[in-house]
């Protein structure tokens, strides 16, 4: 009998309960208890929801109160001397190293976080060195087993596997020995992972879901061996219990081959991601006696699933393999989609007609299950589904044909500046002629209460739009005063008016769908509502031209314009199925560009286009890198090259490790790009200065992400470091790393003092260089 698996489901529950608690709990407002009790019933409603979905294999431990990596470095011991050594509860340090914890004599920054592979949710690294010392600490996944067993549902455990874990892991601040690397531990982790599988076993589990991602990494290429000798001694350690291995996110390649010789029970392989490795991964499995979890139904998208096509791919796997070596499955956890459609009151029904969320996709996956297994049952269902997929292809195929025409026409010339960077940097100088080190700040000002309450009352229509505009508008008025009081030399609007820097966007442009209660987590307590791209992308009127104009009315200085790149709009968007990414994008590229275009024809000397989650969305194999890089370089060119000369274009990016993308950055040819430094080891501009990156570079002098005030002393260290990484650059200008939105003003205030007054030190100190 075919069954149906789902490999994990949102751990935030469906009105966003473990946020609202957790964050209560940090405030003190109420107690571990209420916390325990809040999960709890998250934990049944989940269990619930997927059952009630008709779903046979329902995942468990994967619930977290903030990160699933961190639960791992929590249960084996994987824990710094510097939280260990805290005398504060197991909970409160697990919630230490998540978000850091100042508190009495505590104070314990946060451990570091990265993306989960290329999605938009956040781990924290598990730091690991040669002493650490792994044991289990806790029995969190034999609890939620046993608990989903009490309350009468069979699970099937979820555990990050222990490569995996390694692998996307660093090395911890103890470690000595400069060439050690986590995975250079897993013999001393596997018997202790071997000890947890016991205890599940015991605990009457017959079946876990070992997840190991890091298998469609390139640097699991070279792991063929470790994989062996680990699962070998998993499989002797709890020979009851059957292994499902999980890959996602994309395909496996070769090794397939070592992993098809591994003994465990199935593999589970993506075919939303990967659906080309579908042949090859059959071919391997099919002299063995493994069985195939087929990851159909995504994960990662909101699309309805196209069941008769799954169907038929289903039973062409069938066909090959016999029914009883087949599972269909979610491609990967539906972590990163919304609980359920049922919140969404606002979407008109013909489009809510072609999304499907975690729930509704449980009963996708069970539908799909059924189909097989007894066709009658499942006939209506499938019925409906087919129609549904009618209704969106036809909407595809009638959408918006002059945006494609004008995509078609786009010329090669579309893509470039009239002239090169030295003529463009020229022509500049005669429309304003900047101070050497010119002061900037990344665009936003304090987002404060005020400017929220706002907007609330806005949508809540206590306020008319006319009101909240003027408000606004104050807003922008007490932002250029403040700067022209602080002395900076190119000025911003504050960017009051965004709720979001990818929302605001979407919101204005065409061929974007909003929802009102479908979060996804991106980190901890953190969740985001990305908008979704539903059809062919354009700009019906302009966006930001009026509040950008308004604060050029208010200064002679220049103020720069501020927009969102294409490639972070895509990024942080749910994208559309049924055309390529590399489409959406220059689609977004057009559309901004008419923006571009239209903040000079108002007088905006200086426009900045964000491109924050350029380098986020570099695909997982490097070989898909520079077909990923062509389109997103030239999305943004396409955007920005529409300008004269005179016109300086800005970038932004927040992060600092350049070196694999950094000839796709130069390719950018943006007049000037600001770059987190503040943070990083200055070896890290060193790229900079050995490809003599011929244009202007902001690096950043501060970190805007604490609530620290540099003072001015330690901003001229800052660059007087910077201009010795790079003797050779010519116009570098002073900034902070990133925009000043979660500040408050009182450190802005002190902050921007300080860096002015290092930028007027280092025009007298290196007046020279100019
Ligand atoms: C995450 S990058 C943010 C850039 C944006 N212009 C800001 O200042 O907030
Ligand atoms: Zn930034």
């Amino acid at each position: 009998m075919v069954q149906s698996a789902v490999l994990g489901f949102p751990r935030i529950g469906g009105k966003r309960e473990v946020k609202k608690a957790t964050e209560a709990y940090w405030a003190d407002k109420i107690s571990v208890e209420e916390l325990q009790k809040v999960a709890k019933e998250t934990r049944l409603a989940r269990w619930t929801a997927i059952k009630d979905a008709g779903v046979d294999v329902i995942p468990s431990g994967d619930f977290t109160l903030y990160d699933h990596v961190l639960d791992f470095s929590n249960t084996f011991n994987v824990i710094p001397a510097k939280y260990a050594q805290a005398d504060i509860s197991a909970l409160d340090r697990y919630f230490a190293m998540g978000r850091g914890r100042q508190r009495g004599e505590v104070d314990l920054p946060a451990q570091e976080m990265q993306k989960w592979f290329d999605s938009n949710y956040h781990y924290l690294k598990g730091e690991v060195s040669s002493n650490t010392d792994f044991k289990l600490i806790n029995t969190k996944p034999v609890d939620e087993f046993v608990e989903a067993k009490e309350a009468g549902i069979v699970t099937r455990p979820v555990l990050l596997g222990p490569i995996t874990y390694l692998l996307i892991g660093k090395t911890g601040r103890d470690e000595t020995n400069a060439s050690f690397q986590p995975i250079d531990v897993l013999d001393k982790l596997t018997p202790v992972f071997g000890e947890l599988l016991k205890k599940l076993e015991a605990a009457g589990a017959t079946e876990v879901q070992i997840d190991e991602p890091g298998l469609v990494l390139d640097a699991a290429d070279k792991l063929s061996e470790q994989f062996t000798r680990t699962y070998e001694a998993l499989a002797k350690a709890a020979p009851g219990l059957k292994i499902t291995l999980a890959t996602y996110f994309g395909r496996l390649e070769k090794n397939v081959e070592y992993v098809a010789k591994l003994p465990i029970h199935a593999l589970h392989i993506d075919l939303d991601r990967a659906p080309a490795q579908l042949d090859s991964v059959v071919a391997a499995i099919k002299p063995t006696k493994l069985s195939l979890s087929l990851g159909l139904i995504s994960g990662r998208n909101i699309w309805k699933n196209d069941l008769a096509a799954s169907l038929k791919t289903a039973e062409s796997v069938i066909e090959s393999l016999g029914a009883e070596r087949v599972v269909v499955a979610t491609s990967s956890s539906l972590l990163h989609t919304p609980v359920t459609l049922a919140s969404e009151t606002k979407l008109k029904p013909e489009v809510a007609d072609w999304f499907s969320f975690a729930t509704e996709k449980c009963a996708e996956v069970a539908t799909l299950a059924k189909a097989i297994t007894s066709p009658a049952e499942a006939k209506e269902a499938l019925e409906k589904n087919a129609v549904s997929i009618k209704a969106r292809r036809d909407f595809e195929k009638n959408s918006d044909s002059a945006v494609r025409d004008r995509l078609a026409a786009v010329t090669p010339a579309d893509y470039k500046r009239a002239s090169p960077f030295p003529e463009r940097l020229a022509a500049q100088k005669k429309v304003h002629d900047l101070p050497t080190f010119p002061t900037t700040t990344i665009g936003s000002f304090p987002q404060t209460k005020e400017i929220r309450v706002a907007r609330a009352k806005l949508g809540k229509g206590e306020l008319t739009t006319a009101e909240y505009e003027t408000f606004i508008e104050n807003e922008i008025k007490s932002v250029v005063e403040f700067q022209e009081k602080v002395g900076l030399d190119i000025l911003v609007h504050g960017e009051p008016e965004r709720n979001d820097m990818v929302q605001y966007f979407g919101e204005r442009l065409a061929g974007f769908a909003f929802t009102e209660n479908a979060w996804v987590q991106s980190y901890g307590s953190r969740y985001v509502r990305p908008p979704i791209i539903v059809s062919d992308v354009s700009r019906p009127e302009p966006m930001t031209v009026r509040w950008s104009s308004y604060a050029q009315s208010l200064s002679k200085k220049p103020v720069k314009g501020m927009l969102t790149g294409p490639v972070t709009i895509l990024n942080w968007s749910f994208p559309r199925a049924d055309v390529s990414k590399e489409v959406q994008s220059r689609q977004l590229a057009l559309a901004l560009r008419d923006e571009v275009v239209d903040l000079e024809k108002a007088g905006i000397f200086a426009i900045q286009v964000d491109e924050p989650a350029i380098r986020e969305g570099l695909p997982l194999r490097s070989v898909d890198w520079d077909a990923y890089l062509t389109w997103a370089v030239e999305s943004f060119r396409l955007s920005t090259a529409g300008v004269k000369d005179s016109t300086q274009t800005h970038s932004h990016f927040c992060y600092s490790d350049f070196n694999s993308i950094f000839t796709h950055i130069i390719a950018l040819d943006a007049d000037v790009i600001s770059i987190e430094a503040s943070k990083s080891d200055l070896k890290l501009l060193s790229v900079f200065q050995e490809f003599n990156y011929p244009n202007s570079i902001g690096p950043g002098v501060y970190d805007i992400h604490s609530p620290r005030v540099p003072s001015q002393e330690e901003l001229e260290q800052k660059i007087a470091a910077f201009l010795g990484a790079l003797p050779d650059q010519k116009d570098i200008f002073v900034n902070p790393d990133c925009g000043l939105k979660t500040r408050g003003w009182p450190e802005v205030e002190t902050s921007l003092k300080n860096l002015v007054n290092a930028a007027k030190w280092a025009r007298e100190k290196y007046a020279d260089r100019a």
